[in-house]
């Protein structure tokens, strides 16, 4: 990425409240026409980042920069170039999505026409409609309206489908992919990992206020070197006694593939598992085996003769492709909706 490409610029941002350090030391560059997102758990640092960005709060540390203008120094000219989605409780909940749209459209000197931005956010129907009658959904696409009407660079979406149902998060992201065509730079930060796949070129994982890994995500999933889990449960009556009897059963050897690390030794039958050709990874989650492997089907032969040999019965098989989420876990050790 040039640095002339770069629509954002954040060096070392810090944030503390008190003695408590929300962002602690968080860089990186953003590139005109992409859309990047900030994925972490609640209180990983999100909206502070973005706040900051947006000029909303004072960094204590670090500087950020949006289309070249500091936010330290020129937060007028920030302001100008930059469209935050408001929180859908702070609108006027007696105008109508029209009113609304003028209103706002008043305080800039320079606005878009207001059709377009109906048709495009799916509001046409709803437009001689209070606010306060209208769903979550359309209320989340209002917000962003009113956060494109002086045509900003950069367009801010805080956790835009939280608290949205299925339906609304799709259209929802349906209308950020359309911007996104359109080359409209966005930053947003989320929680679903789903989104943020779909959504985002790029992903910033915050956890605790720092980055822990920044890639697009394709590139973070193929950094845990397993395309895919395979994962199933012991049945609940016995597991424990046929694991412990499996354990010291030393007859049946299983094959050690190169490479392989000892990650959870929480349970004897991890310890077996992590000996199974393929695996990079093993992971005990509630009662849930997580088997990560880098050659779906020589684990799955292996896994089920290796179950067999040891009199194992398991329950609720089933493979899938890996995810941002374990990404996380591998990460930090815990998942991206734990509280
Ligand atoms: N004004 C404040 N005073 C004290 N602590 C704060 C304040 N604002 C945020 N924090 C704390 O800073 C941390 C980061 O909060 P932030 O809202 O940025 O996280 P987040 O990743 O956006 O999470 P969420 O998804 O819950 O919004 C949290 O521990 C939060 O409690």
């Amino acid at each position: 990425m040039h640095a002339k490409d770069r629509v954002i610029e954040v060096e070392g941002l810090v944030k503390r409240y008190g003695g408590f350090t929300a962002v602690n030391g968080v860089s990186f560059g953003v590139s005109r026409g992409e859309v990047f997102g900030l994925l972490g758990p609640n209180g990983a640092g999100k909206t502070t980042t973005m706040e900051m960005i947006e000029g909303l709060r004072k960094p204590d540390g670090g500087s950020a920069k949006v289309a070249g203008h500091d936010t330290r120094t020129s937060l007028r000219k920030v302001k100008e170039v930059i469209g935050v989605q408001l929180q859908s409780t702070s609108l006027f909940e007696l105008l109508t999505v029209e009113e609304i749209l003028r209103m706002y459209a008043s305080f800039y000197p320079r606005s878009v026409p207001i059709e377009p931005l109906l048709d495009d956010m799916i509001l046409q129907d709803k437009r001689k409609g209070q606010v306060k009658h209208l769903s979550g959904g359309q209320k989340q696409r209002l917000a962003i309206a009113i956060a494109l009407i002086n045509d900003p660079i950069v367009l801010f979406l805080d956790e835009p489908t939280t608290g949205l149902d299925p339906q609304a998060r799709r259209t929802l992201w349906d209308i950020v992919l359309r911007l996104k065509e359109r080359g409209k730079t966005i930053v947003l930060s989320t929680h679903y990992m789903d989104e943020a796949h779909i959504l985002c070129d790029r992903i910033c994982l915050m956890d605790q206020g720092s980055i822990i890994a920044l890639d697009t995500p394709d590139e973070l999933i193929r950094s845990l070197q397993s395309e895919n889990a395979i994962e199933f449960r012991l049945p609940e009556q016995g597991g424990g006694d046929q694991i412990a009897s499996s354990a010291n059963h030393s007859e049946s050897r299983i094959p050690s593939s190169a490479g392989t690390e000892a990650s959870d030794a929480s349970s004897p039958l991890t310890g077996l598992l992590q000996h199974i050709p393929g695996v990079q990874e093993v992971e005990l989650r509630n009662d849930t085996y997580v088997l990560y492997t880098s050659d779906l089907q020589a684990t799955l032969t292996s896994f089920v003769q290796l179950m067999s040999e040891r009199r194992l019965t398991f329950t609720d098989l089933r493979t899938r492709t890996a995810t941002l989420e374990d990404v996380f876990i591998h990460m930090t050790g815990r998942g991206l909706r734990e509280e």
